[in-house]
């Protein structure tokens, strides 16, 4: 029988969230109440699904997202999630079959990029999309830490105080909005994530545990970041050995990121604070007297990237000095291939068509890899992923499109 691979009705939905459950290893049944939960914040226009005799077999989802880039403009992006083939359908081109659809549909619709989250390195690369950030977590021993056990408060006329979800969902949205607009990577963020994050909508068969939310204030009253953590109570031998981990922490000033890690570090009881997923270079462990009491006990590859709109995706984002490229981009599914002229500076760029001579040829993966500024051309050259044709172009490249602080995604989605 063959297998028909399509948009999914709202009749079929309940069968479509059966196989994304099964994909998951979640316990296949769903219930009534998970539909009501889910349906309403789903395109089914966008919601696509394998049938195979009338039962879904694979499911594959795409929406509407914006991205920040390096200079702080937003680009368009389609993000793909729950895509998940039954095991009992696995290998046969069906997530190829879905995903050609969807990156064409976003392609006619004008997105400069796709973007996901990969559940494991090997799947994506070769739809075009490359590791754009990557996530590191540490695990800090904070008795090691060095920190000072009589810290109160913030030492610079600012304050943290805790705050009622409710509050979080007031100040919490426009927080992330200015985080995008100082640090790139950073994905949208929708009502519901914020209404998830702090138990106004409770999604069934999760498990939810109350969390603690704190916001630092700078000394002239500005809100400047907040923090979401929960801690666990572990005693023994009459003696508080608790930990804390961060769920969230946005501060869009250094004085807002040192206040919080100081604050969550600093918790009577709290022997360890696990970070949750930071960009690599944030600056925790660097907040510590003793840095190596920040252990990393996660570091990969977070948010992939595949560019549809070259001209548009590379005009939108600033670089690190004046020059000009020739690239080749090779892209077997035919969306995004050929030779581009980039003339980049530190206020925009131009990227046109051209003729010219490549300096650089590569797959259009790696400049997923690039484009944010976490890759570097020199080290996919010597990795025979990057082919060099004028001497000094990769490094070149590394000086263009490089950033001084790496990109960071803070959300899964
Ligand atoms: C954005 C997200 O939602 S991430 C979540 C992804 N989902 C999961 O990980 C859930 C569990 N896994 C699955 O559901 C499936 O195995 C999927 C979705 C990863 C792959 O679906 P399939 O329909 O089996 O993939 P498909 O048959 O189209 O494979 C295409 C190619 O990718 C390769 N491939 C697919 N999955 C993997 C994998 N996990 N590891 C390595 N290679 C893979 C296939 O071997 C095939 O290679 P080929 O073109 O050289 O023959």
């Amino acid at each position: 029988m063959s297998l028909d691979v399509r948009a999914v009705t709202e009749s079929e939905f309940p069968d479509w969230l059966r196989a994304r459950r099964i994909g998951f290893m979640q316990p296949p049944t769903v219930t009534e109440e998970e539909v009501a939960q889910r349906l309403p914040h789903v395109d089914l226009a966008r919601t696509r699904g394998t049938f195979d005799g009338g039962r879904c077999v694979a499911t594959f989802r795409s929406f509407a997202q914006e991205l920040s880039v390096p200079g702080g403009a937003r680009v368009g992006a389609s993000a793909v999630t729950n895509v998940a083939v039954a095991p009992t359908h696995r290998r046969r081109g069906l997530l190829s079959r879905m995903m050609a659809l969807d990156l064409a549909a976003a392609k006619e619709r004008g997105d400069a990029v796709s973007t996901l989250i990969a559940a494991e390195y090997p799947i994506y690369g070769r739809y075009g999309y490359g590791p754009a950030t990557w996530t590191t977590e540490w695990t800090v021993d904070v008795r090691r830490a060095g920190l000072d056990p009589r810290w109160s408060g913030p030492d610079d006329g600012g304050r943290v105080d805790l705050v009622e979800p409710r509050d979080v969902r007031a100040v919490g949205p426009a927080l992330h909005d200015r985080l995008g607009a100082v640090r790139h990577g950073v994905v949208s963020r929708d009502r519901r994530a914020w209404d998830i994050a702090t138990g106004a909508a409770l999604l069934s068969g999760r498990p939810w545990q109350e969390p603690f939310y704190a916001t630092y204030r700078s000394a002239a009253g500005e809100l400047e970041g907040y923090v979401c953590y929960v801690t666990d109570d572990t005693w023994e031998d009459k003696q508080p050995l608790c930990g804390a981990t961060v769920r969230d922490l946005i501060a869009v000033t250094p004085a807002a990121e040192r206040a919080l890690w100081h604050f969550v570090c600093s918790i009577d009881w709290v022997i360890t604070v696990r970070s949750g997923y930071r960009a690599p270079d944030d600056l925790l462990p660097l907040l510590l007297p003793d840095p190596r009491a920040a252990r990393i006990t996660t570091h990969a590859d977070l948010m992939w990237l595949r560019v549809l709109d070259v001209a548009r995706a590379l005009e939108a984002r600033t670089y690190g000095g004046r020059g000009s490229l020739v690239l080749e981009l090779v892209d077997p599914a035919g969306l995004a291939g050929g030779r581009f002229r980039l003339d980049a500076s530190p206020e925009g760029a131009s990227c046109v068509p051209t003729t010219a001579s490549p300096d650089l040829t590569m797959d259009v993966a790696e400049l997923g890899a690039l484009y944010l500024g976490d890759e570097s051309a020199v080290r996919l050259a010597a990795l025979g992923r990057v082919e060099e044709s004028r001497p000094g172009a990769a490094a070149l490249a590394d000086t263009l499109l490089r950033t001084p602080r790496r990109p960071w995604c803070p959300d899964v989605f």
